[in-house]
């Protein structure tokens, strides 16, 4: 009978191929370890029990797979009845691979598990594991950056000036950082509207929760929503696969910081209302709701109220926002505030450039105290970077700063004004900024975010300039 033999023989075979990879498995294995039905511990190799702490292999019999290896998942596979073929786990700061194989009956029920953790040292894996280990290392590294990126980085000491107007400012801020409302920053470019909402947030009860800020006139109209709101994957023309998470809900807990909200679309200026007033966010193309917890801090250099009035801004979005506001002084408002303010810029510009600390001559600073400052604290740092840059001595002079162009001088040099082609004072200021920003785009190639940078405005501010004063530009 050859073929009774042969089935004999085949199911011999295979018994002893079960036996054979269990001792292979078991010899080549750090550890084994067999659980019954209700992952409590049959039997465990005297090699596995002793990493765990446990001198006696046998003393781990009948005891639930969690006391002796607490993050162990063999119960999973005991609940589901499915191998988990391939996973890493962390011992004591040692990683092993493992594998977790379920038992099962003549009837195919589960009546246990089977759990082998592979050698760490086995030479084959170790490319693998040097993989694992510097990706884990990346990822801790951009952890890490993140949360750095997502904290307060000013606070109210940062916020210099002592005159009645800053004073003010800092006591309204520091009430705002008390109580959780909304807060509306209103202020010309670079007073310091994002310095201060940095402040109140570090100053508040979320100080450890995320800060996350953005610009929205910086965002494409197109891709505003999912910026804030997030996106399903796939939810819109050019979407990544992958879901997008809004700022808002990257924000829960904390600050969200939404700068130049004036110009917001109207459409998503009804989305935004909604949310603030029903703290929930449903991301573009899902239709899931998220609920959030976020204190906004709206910020704008424009001056809400006529654009509601224009019909540009929504009058119930405005009386929303404007819970507790803050009217941020420009620069010229508080001339006495520039002797400090001058002192403290150019302390962190010498700490950043390295260069030797430089102080101002008073006729210099009479001069700085001149100008018109548009684009305010941001404008002045930027002349007081130039002026160290290019200066020789110690001190800076009259001259050094003259060196510079200074772009909004309150009293232009008689020459330059042709007083009889002038019909009004705006028309000469309109004059002036036309040939200024003309000039400078020049200087930079028609870029217009160099152009800003080197005057020390918001780019949203010199697009806004360039649009109105009928300028060519490149970007
Ligand atoms: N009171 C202040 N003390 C010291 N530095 C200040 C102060 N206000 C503003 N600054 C500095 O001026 C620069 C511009 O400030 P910030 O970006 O906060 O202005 P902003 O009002 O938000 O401008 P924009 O409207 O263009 O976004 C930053 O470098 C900031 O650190």
């Amino acid at each position: 009978m050859p073929e009774i033999t042969q089935q004999l023989d085949y199911a011999q075979l295979r018994a002893r191929a079960m036996e054979s990879l269990f001792e292979a498995f078991d010899s080549l294995c750090e550890g084994t370890v067999v659980v019954d039905r209700n992952a409590r511990i049959v039997w465990i190799n005297e090699r596995y029990a002793a990493r765990f702490g446990v001198a006696d292999a046998k003393a781990a019999i009948g005891k639930e797979i969690e006391e002796i290896i607490p993050t162990s998942l063999m119960r999973e596979v005991v609940r589901t009845g499915r191998p988990l073929l391939l996973d890493i786990l962390d011992v004591n700061g040692e990683s092993f691979v493992v594998t977790r194989i379920p038992i099962k009956d003549g009837n195919g029920d589960t009546i246990g598990a089977i759990g082998f953790a592979l050698y760490d040292k086995l030479q084959p894996l170790q490319p693998f594991y040097a993989r694992l280990h510097r990706l884990q290392h990346q990822l801790a590294q951009t952890q890490q950056h993140l949360a750095a990126e997502r904290r307060a980085k000013y606070t109210f000491t940062n916020y210099i000036g002592n005159s009645p107007a800053a004073t003010q400012v800092k006591q309204q801020a520091r009430r705002a950082a008390r109580l959780d409302t909304t807060v509306l920053l209103l202020g010309e470019t670079g007073t310091g509207k994002e310095l201060l909402a940095h402040a109140i947030h570090a100053a508040s009860t979320r100080a450890d929760r995320p800060f996350v800020g953005f610009n929205v006139a910086a965002i494409p109209e197109n891709l505003l929503e999912a910026e804030c709101f997030g996106a399903a994957p796939g939810a819109y023309t050019g979407a990544e696969k992958k879901a997008r998470i809004g700022k808002f809900e990257l924000a829960n807990g904390g600050t969200l910081f939404l700068d130049e909200i004036g110009d917001m679309p109207l459409a998503l200026q009804a989305k935004l209302l909604r949310v603030l007033q029903e703290h929930e966010v449903e991301p573009l193309g899902s239709n899931k709701v998220v609920k959030i917890d976020v204190r906004v801090i709206a910020a704008t250099s424009r001056d809400l109220k006529a654009d509601v009035a224009a019909g540009r801004f929504r009058a119930d979005l405005y009386y929303r926002l404007n819970v507790l506001t803050i009217h941020l002084p420009a620069l010229r408002e508080r001339t006495e505030d520039f002797g400090p303010l001058c002192d403290h810029i150019l302390e962190q510009i010498a700490a950043r450039t390295r260069l030797t600390l430089r102080e101002l001559d008073p006729a210099a600073l009479a001069l700085l105290k001149r100008c018109r400052w548009e684009g305010n604290i941001r404008e002045l740092r930027n002349v007081l970077e130039q002026a160290c840059m290019l200066a020789d001595g110690p001190r800076l002079t009259e001259a050094d700063i003259r060196g510079i162009v200074i772009p909004s001088e309150a009293a232009p040099p008689a020459e330059t004004v042709d007083a009889a082609a002038i019909t009004s004072y705006d028309e000469a200021l309109a004059a002036f900024e036309r040939n200024l920003i003309t000039q400078t785009l020049r200087l930079t190639d028609g870029k217009v975010t160099e152009a800003a940078r080197r005057l020390g405005l918001g780019r949203a501010t010199l697009y806004k300039k360039i649009a109105a004063l009928g300028i060519a530009s490149r970007d």
